[in-house]
């Protein structure tokens, strides 16, 4: 039987193969979590499997430290590693200057954590993700379960003096339940269509009480490298707007669902 990718995977897939070239043996590395990660985090474990690669991982996640594990991956908690050498990680949307909205699988919390203990953020995407303005994605924000609807009040409450295009607020769900993250903290996405000031909308967020986190990554992610489903790899440097365009081959699908145990 042809082992079957789809177009998307296979953007992912260029993205994270590229971006796995970043690191080195020795380095301590955040692993994102989300469908590209995953596809990140396969290929260093074979790159851990085949060429001998020493590196140590902190997920951002505990389905991401799971595959890890299984791939071969050596993981450490932060606080063992402190700090890492590089973060790589999905995103749900990206800006021309780099910024993000992250959280659509749920891991934002940590993803920032370990972001910004890191020397450098690469975000690996397809093109799906890109946008001249933050927003269209509905922006998660983790709030503790002690009071969380008087904490949408206040966020519903802030969101009337902010610049964006619509103020609907959903609860994340799992089934029936509210979803859970691995700090045992709820989400609710914002529906705003339109961010005007990303910045000053984190920081309003990020001072109501019961708010752990929001999903806006700015001036965090320091390079974006976007993979097309035909092996093209689009690298953006954040700190000098440099950008390359490389041509990787195109995987032999069945040896690689193989190889990476797909
Ligand atoms: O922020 C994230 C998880 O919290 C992911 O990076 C984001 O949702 C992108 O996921 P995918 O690679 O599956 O599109």
């Amino acid at each position: 039987m042809t082992a079957h990718m789809s177009a998307a995977d296979k953007a992912k897939y260029f993205a994270a193969r590229q971006a796995a070239t970043y690191v080195k043996s020795g380095m301590k590395v955040g692993l994102g979590t989300g469908s590209t990660a995953e596809w990140l985090v396969k290929c260093l474990g074979e790159m851990v499997r085949d060429e001998g690669l020493q590196i140590q991982g902190v997920p951002t996640s505990e389905r991401t430290g799971a595959l890890a594990r299984q791939v071969g991956i050596k993981v450490i908690t932060l606080d063992a590693a402190q700090r890492l050498d590089i973060t790589i990680d999905g995103t749900d949307e990206y800006d021309p200057d780099l910024c993000l909205i992250k959280g659509g699988g749920g891991a934002h919390l940590r993803e920032k954590i370990v972001a910004a203990a890191s020397d450098r953020m690469v975000v690996i995407a397809d093109e799906s993700k890109t946008v001249d303005t933050l927003g269209a994605f509905p922006l998660p924000v983790e709030v503790i379960p002690f009071g969380m609807r008087t904490t949408e009040a206040l966020i519903a409450a802030a969101l009337v003096d902010l610049d964006v295009a619509a103020r609907d607020i959903t609860l994340r769900m799992a089934g029936d339940a509210p979803y859970v993250s691995d700090e045992g903290n709820h989400i609710f996405d914002l529906h705003l269509k339109r961010i005007g000031d990303a910045r000053k909308l984190s920081q309003a967020l990020n001072q109501i009480p019961g708010v752990v986190e929001n999903g806006l990554f700015i001036d965090i992610c320091k390079v974006i490298v976007v993979g097309h489903d035909n092996g093209r790899v689009t690298v953006t440097d954040g700190t000098d707007g440099g950008v390359q365009e490389l041509q990787l081959e195109m995987p032999d699908t069945d040896r690689l669902f193989a190889d990476l145990g797909v």
